[in-house]
């Protein structure tokens, strides 16, 4: 997914977005070199214990959805997100033609397909920074259609984005500090009140200190966000959308140009998200971190969704094989051997001695 994708070039109105989030087209993920998620050998160990035991809120959520026929369109038990009837074209060519979709809360959801599929586009819309020629979609029961990206913010659902060339020149804290709701980009007139946006200043600091440690990022805090390898940028995103303390988190490719040996230490912290009780919805291209720790798929191709269920049953529909892998027979959809913990500790180690 790209930042570029964000734009309505059909000339149509987009509306008008938090800043901080299309200040300007993102560049690429940071370089595949050295990269320090991990700091320790027994920081690699935790991780890789942490990888091979499912935490109680995985297994709950994975017993829930047992239940739910793995059907296109099927009702879920507890229901945080729906879209119904969406439809997006580009001149004569629909991009988007969703039928019927409900994310169950509390759960890692991941949207997949092949390039082209729309779930860029879906993605957009959702998120607020599209506009759908029609359709109707909720959010906690609420009519979100018509919302900007901003306002859903406010109301529990957040999106990451790729770090920008603008905020790739800020800090780390700084970067933060944007992210923050009432920030004094957000609100002018209030910065002018010095002394009462010294208060939420602090509290706002101490609130991205205590997230920035969580990702191992708070020794970073002063670093230029555009230092950081491609696996830390993708934490300082993910860092960034905690910062509006949401119940749903929206995740742009969250692997993309993340070191392979570090992509464990990520999808780590994804989990860790859901296991506190977040809601998580994600676009990736990476199978194996789709495999790994989504708990439900849902499968695009040609703007609908052709499938959706557990992982390990939608990576083996016949459809999702066809639609999915038609052009890219070779693709693999997730070897979990790459994922082994014993070959990662060893990966992460040769990478922290690099
Ligand atoms: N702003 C736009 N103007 C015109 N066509 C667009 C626009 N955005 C997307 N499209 C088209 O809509 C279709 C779906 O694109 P989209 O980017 O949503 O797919 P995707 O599944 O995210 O693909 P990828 O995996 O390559 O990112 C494509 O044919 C694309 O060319």
């Amino acid at each position: 997914m790209s930042a570029d994708k964000n734009e309505n070039t059909a000339g149509e109105p987009v509306e008008t977005v938090d800043p901080v989030a299309v200040a300007e087209p993102a560049e690429a993920t940071g370089p595949d070199g050295t990269e320090d998620l991990v700091g320790s050998a027994a920081a690699a160990d935790a991780v890789a214990a942490a990888s091979t035991e499912r935490s109680a809120a995985a297994k709950k959520v994975t017993e829930i959805l047992s239940h739910v026929e793995p059907k296109v369109g099927v009702a879920k038990p507890d229901v945080i997100l729906t879209a119904t009837g969406v439809q997006r074209r580009f001149g004569g060519m629909t991009a988007v033609d969703v039928d019927h979709l409900e994310v169950q809360r509390g759960a890692i959801t991941a949207l997949i397909g092949p390039n082209g599929a729309g779930k860029t586009t879906f993605f957009n819309l959702l998120t607020g920074f599209d506009k759908a020629n029609q359709g109707t979609w909720e959010f906690e029961g609420r009519p979100i259609a018509h919302t900007s990206a901003a306002k859903l913010a406010r109301t529990g659902m957040v999106r990451t984005f790729q770090l920008t060339k603008a905020l790739s020149r800020l800090t780390v804290l700084q970067n933060m500090l944007l992210a923050a709701p009432g920030n004094p980009g957000e609100n002018l007139f209030g910065s002018l009140f010095r002394p009462l946006w010294s208060g939420v200043e602090k509290r706002n600091t101490a609130k991205a200190m205590e997230i920035l440690a969580r990702f191992n990022l708070d020794q970073k805090k002063d670093d230029f966000a555009g230092s950081l390898s491609g696996g830390q940028r993708k934490l300082l995103e993910m860092a960034r959308a905690l910062m509006t303390e949401p119940t749903m988190i929206m995740l742009d490719e969250p692997m993309a140009g993340v070191n392979p040996a570090l992509v464990q230490s990520l999808l780590h912290h994804v989990q860790a998200l859901r296991d506190e009780g977040m809601t998580v919805l994600f676009v990736e291209h990476d199978m194996h971190a789709v495999r790994h720790i989504s708990d439900w798929v849902v499968v695009m191709a040609e703007g609908r969704i052709v499938a959706e269920g557990p992982p390990d049953s939608v990576m083996q529909d016949q459809a999702v094989v066809d639609a999915y892998l038609g052009a890219h027979h070779d693709t693999d959809l997730g070897d979990d051997a790459l994922l082994d913990p014993a070959v990662l500790a060893r990966l992460e180690a040769e990478e922290e001695k690099r």
